[in-house]
């Protein structure tokens, strides 16, 4: 928003947070950003603040906080959502508009609405779509824009406010679609039921794969041919996981529950347990490429972010996969390009060398470096035993296996 032109100041709680911002320090790994933070800070139109103060008179309030699943069960917590309402009611000045970019179950925002009234300022719903690594690009490039407001004069100036702050991307192309509230919030969580979806749908079919000895990489390329299919989040392996798509359909399922149509998308609670299937899947193959002896074998795993491009460990089927073989009394060594520091804070028993003497390799994160840059030769130099599993289905198998390598993929031939 700062690169747009727009004079900006980030609220955050944390004051750690705060700190490393106002040096120009990103908290988290993110391509192109650290740039922006730096011309942003260094002109003066991003500041950052821990007191909700410091947004009095703002025309637009971004509301962006987290919504993590509930420690007690699959609902998301609102309850930063509600305190930062909270700390912001004070300094909101009639004719402003709060923007709820968090992920919140359908009905929140009427609710924040309600309480904001008061002011004299307007809610308005503008879901968030941006993926962990995309950020920039997401932001000023987005698919799509939606803002949903109230049928009434307010809402159609909160609208028009944030079409204006938008301009950049709307010039560059991006649809801008305007709904009510409640449509607003659920674009949001269908998007992420639907990105999931496909993602347990290749997953499923690579379990019938596995089964019927086909290739479901090739399955997928064939598939990803049909333009009314497309090839993108066709990606079968060890499935999804990060801070978003493994909550959001958790969050999603409970508030269709409350709504008493939980049986509408029954289906989502079989996406998570193909999703969560796939990660003892993994396990499972790593056991049995060992002959069943895993206890003190050393066993290398290659990432730990939940996906590329991210130092993301919220539930990252990566980690998850290297923690149970470490369960199951492996050595266990995950090394990442970029998620080390942040897996090593959760689970401090991981080490950090990778390759030697491992007597199983298992790549589970689709890091150029794996994918495209270790070599099988120079990999089989390191190595004990030359076995690899494919979490990701993203080595050329063939290059592997010629360098005499024993080749395990996930549903793959
Ligand atoms: N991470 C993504 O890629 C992504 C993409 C789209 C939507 N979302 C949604 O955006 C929201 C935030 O996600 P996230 O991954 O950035 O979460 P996060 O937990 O990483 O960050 C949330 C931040 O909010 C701060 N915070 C908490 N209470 C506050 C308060 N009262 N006032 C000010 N700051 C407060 C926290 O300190 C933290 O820095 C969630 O609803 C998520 O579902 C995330
Ligand atoms: O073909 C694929 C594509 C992705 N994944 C996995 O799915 C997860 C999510 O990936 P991705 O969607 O790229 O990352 P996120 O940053 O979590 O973004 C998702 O979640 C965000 C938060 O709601 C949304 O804003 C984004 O639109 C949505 O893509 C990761 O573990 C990936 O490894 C696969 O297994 N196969």
């Amino acid at each position: 928003m700062a690169s747009l032109g727009h004079d900006v100041v980030g609220i955050d709680v944390d004051e750690g947070k705060v700190a490393d911002l106002t040096a120009g320090a990103a908290p988290f790994f993110e391509p192109g950003l650290a740039e922006l933070l730096e011309e942003g800070v260094r002109s003066g139109r991003l500041r950052f603040a821990a007191d909700p103060a410091a947004a009095a008179g703002a025309e637009v309030h971004f509301l962006a906080v987290g919504t993590p699943q509930s420690a007690s069960g699959p609902a998301a917590d609102l309850r930063f959502v509600d305190a930062a309402i909270d700390g912001l009611l004070p300094h909101l000045r009639p004719g402003a508009v709060v923007a709820g970019k968090s992920t919140v179950p359908v009905g929140t925002a009427a609710r924040l609405a309600r309480r904001i009234a008061q002011t004299g300022a307007t809610l308005a719903w503008n879901p968030e779509f941006l993926r962990e690594g995309w950020a920039v690009h997401d932001t000023l490039r987005p698919d799509r824009l939606v803002v949903g407001a109230e049928d009434t004069p307010q809402g159609a100036a909160a609208v028009d406010l944030l079409r204006r702050v938008y301009a950049a991307a709307i010039d560059a192309g991006a649809p801008f679609l305007v709904t009510d509230l409640a449509t607003a919030e659920l674009v949001k969580g269908a998007a992420n039921a639907f990105l999931a979806t496909k993602i347990s749908f290749i997953n499923a079919m690579a379990e019938i794969a596995e089964a019927a000895g086909a290739d479901v990489t090739l399955l997928a390329e064939a598939l990803g041919h049909d333009s009314r299919i497309g090839r993108r989040y066709l990606g079968s392996g060890i499935g999804f996981g990060g801070g978003c798509l493994p909550k959001d359909i958790r969050a999603f399922a409970a508030r269709a529950q409350e709504l008493g149509r939980g049986e509408a998308v029954g289906f989502l609670h079989e996406v998570d347990a193909i999703n969560l299937r796939r990660r003892d899947r993994a396990v499972r193959l790593v056991v049995d490429a060992l002959g069943g002896l895993v206890f003190g074998r050393r066993i290398a795993v290659l990432g730990a972010a939940f996906k590329p491009f991210s130092d993301d460990v919220r539930d990252s089927p990566a980690l998850e996969v290297a923690v149970r073989l470490r369960g199951l009394g492996a050595d266990v060594v995950v090394t990442d390009p970029a998620a080390i520091e942040n897996a090593r804070a959760r689970h401090p028993q991981l080490g950090d060398e990778a390759l030697r003497d491992a007597d199983a390799v298992v790549v589970v994160t689709e890091w150029d470096e794996y994918r495209r840059e270790l070599h099988p030769q120079h990999a089989g130099g390191l190595v004990r035993g030359r076995i690899v599993i494919d979490g990701r289905n993203c080595l050329d198998a063939d290059a592997w296996r010629a360098a005499g390598w024993t080749y395990h993929g996930m549903g793959r031939r």
